[in-house]
């Protein structure tokens, strides 16, 4: 048996890769694509072109990346990626190389322009810039830049400083921009890319989440077979929507797991217990696993340390789960050899497995799984994003709460306590948890705030006065953040009552906790989570 995933990616319509050259957000590009309902996906620079076209693309897109086009060693193409009759958009980085490989000049000529810049379109009506302002407000972050277009293009905008900031060549289908459209700054950022899409190369605006649960639910019939599996379900919802499209194709041969490791928030074991298998029909098996998770957890405090070990107790019991129901079934049931995951394209690409990018933290589901891994994985929203999913949770009929549900990460309260994970410690984590939920919760702000983590700081003390007395108590975080995806996030400006009435609490109501502090970091720098 194998731990590879099958690729479950089979182009279901038409198709725009994403080529990226270690873009900062090559994600957002791909999402954007698919906020024009066109399909997207990315690929690594390194990928022979010859692979790249195999794919039969209906479209190219070439991301920025920190290299410098004219320098050794920096990412290039085989210059029959533009001779295959395959429109392409080149964006920054992309822009130059396309500039370079095609006998245009790039250089480091002084003309750098970080952050929002003006910039004045010179061909009006052009196949990018049609019908949007001749003088718009664009992101620029480069330090090259193009001073001479290739020969068969025609220059369509500029800026103060950089002559050439846009260029269309419409017989050959290529395009190119200095900027970065896929940027919110950039005003016109979308209306451009869609021209690209729709204009440029001809695409039509058909993607929608409803192609993804149909061809799922083919996939996944076709890879389970009359086999059985298992899903791994945690109440959130990635892997409700994953289950629900998991029963859709083979109906009871799936039987969901969940896992009480014992880094849970309050109630939410019989939350999953109750109203989920309520509301969606599932078969259920809950395993508690809080000794397991906590003596393998017992001295350690490296946050990557941590989420290897919950991964790795995350199968441990799956397997575990995997023999019982094989057991119960007798020598004539099919044998377990599936586990479902709902695990979603960030979770993959901040795992470091996705287009060669940095390994920013192991998800467990993704970077903390065991080498040894026996079951054969089907993870069905591998290529989607947060949004998307819940688009698809939706379409699947899934309940308002389960689906608008804010994340809450699989390790849990493990990777909230910066510190050795204790029973006591998760106690008194739990506590202050709940209490922070309770009062965003009654202020209404569920839907404006993307989640808000709260952090024990087990390791640090502060001087306190209670009471009359001194404490020497511990530091609890709010996290509170907005996002789209997760990939970037700012931190929400909460209510100061909202904020006095929570920190209030949990210094009275907590025992060893005498200071709240909020987290006023954006993704990046920080990440959402503190470890
Ligand atoms: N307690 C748990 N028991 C069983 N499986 C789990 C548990 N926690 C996480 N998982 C598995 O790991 C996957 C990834 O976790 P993750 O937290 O990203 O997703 P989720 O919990 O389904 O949704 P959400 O992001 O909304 O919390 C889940 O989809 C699920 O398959
Ligand atoms: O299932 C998960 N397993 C993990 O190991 C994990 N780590 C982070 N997260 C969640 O992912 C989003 C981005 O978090 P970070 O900014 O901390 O990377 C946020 O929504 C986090 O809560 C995880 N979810
Ligand atoms: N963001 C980018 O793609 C930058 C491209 C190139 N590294 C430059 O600085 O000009
Ligand atoms: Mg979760």
């Amino acid at each position: 048996m194998s731990s590879a995933t099958p690729d479950q990616s089979v182009p279901p319509v038409d198709t725009v890769l994403v080529v990226d050259f270690g873009a900062q957000y090559a994600q957002l590009i791909a999402r954007r694509v698919r906020e024009a309902r066109v399909y997207s996906e990315i690929v690594p620079s390194t990928m022979p072109v010859a692979e790249m076209l195999a794919k039969n693309p209906k479209a190219i897109i070439l991301s920025g990346g920190p290299s410098s086009v004219y320098e050794e060693g920096a990412p290039r193409l085989d210059r029959a990626i533009f001779e295959a009759g395959v429109p392409v958009f080149g964006m920054c980085y992309g822009f130059q190389l396309m500039a370079i490989t095609l006998g245009g000049t790039v250089d480091d000529n002084g003309a750098r322009e970080y952050g929002r810049t003006p910039l004045h379109v010179t061909k009006t009506g052009s196949t990018l810039f049609e019908g949007t302002p001749t003088e718009q407000s664009v992101w620029m972050s480069h330090g090259d830049a193009c001073s001479a277009a290739p020969e068969g293009f025609t220059v369509t905008a500029s800026t103060d400083v950089v002559p050439v900031a846009a260029f269309e060549n419409d017989e050959a289908r290529l395009y190119g921009v200095q900027y970065h459209p896929e940027v919110l700054h950039s005003t016109h950022g979308q209306q451009i890319l869609e021209h690209f899409l729709y204009r440029g190369a001809g695409l039509a605006p058909t993607w929608t989440t409803h192609n993804v649960v149909d061809e799922q639910i083919a996939l996944i019939k076709a890879q389970v077979g009359t086999k059985r599996a298992i899903c791994g379900l945690s109440g959130g919802v990635d892997s409700a929507v994953a289950a629900a499209l998991v029963q859709k194709a083979i109906g009871s041969q799936l039987t969901c797991v969940y896992v009480d490791h014992g880094l849970m928030r309050q109630g939410e074991t019989e939350q999953v217990e109750k109203d989920f298998v309520a509301a969606t029909g599932v078969k259920l098996k809950v395993v508690d696993a809080q000794e397991r998770f906590l003596s393998a957890l017992k001295g350690v405090s490296d946050p990557e340390e941590k989420r290897k070990i919950i991964g790795r107790e995350f199968i441990r019991v799956f397997e575990q789960a995997q023999a019982e129901i094989v057991a119960e079934a007798g020598e004539h049931g099919e044998s377990v050899d599936f586990l479902v995951q709902g695990t979603l394209y960030p979770d993959v690409v901040e795992s470091g497995g996705g287009t060669g990018t940095a390994n920013i933290k192991s998800h467990h589901n993704v970077g903390g799984l065991p080498e040894d891994l026996q079951f054969q994985l089907v993870e069905p929203l591998r290529k989607l994003f947060k949004d998307e999913v819940r688009m698809v949770g939706q379409e699947l009929g899934l309940p308002e709460e389960i689906v608008q549900r804010q994340p809450f990460p699989g390790p849990g309260l493990g990777i909230r306590i910066v510190g050795e994970v204790t029973k006591e410690r998760l106690d008194l984590l739990r506590e202050a948890d709940a209490i922070a939920r309770e009062e965003l919760t009654a202020a209404g702000l569920d839907r404006e705030i993307w989640q808000c983590p709260v952090v024990l700081l087990a390791d640090v003390r502060s001087v306190g006065v209670q009471g009359d007395g001194r404490t020497y108590g511990h530091p609890i975080v709010l996290r509170p953040v907005s996002s789209e995806d997760a990939m970037t996030a700012d931190w929400s400006r909460l209510p100061y009552e909202v904020l006095a009435k929570i920190s209030t609490r949990i210094t009275n109501e907590v025992r060893d906790v005498n200071r709240v502090v909020l987290d006023v970091t954006s993704k990046p720098p920080g990440t959402i989570e503190w470890e």
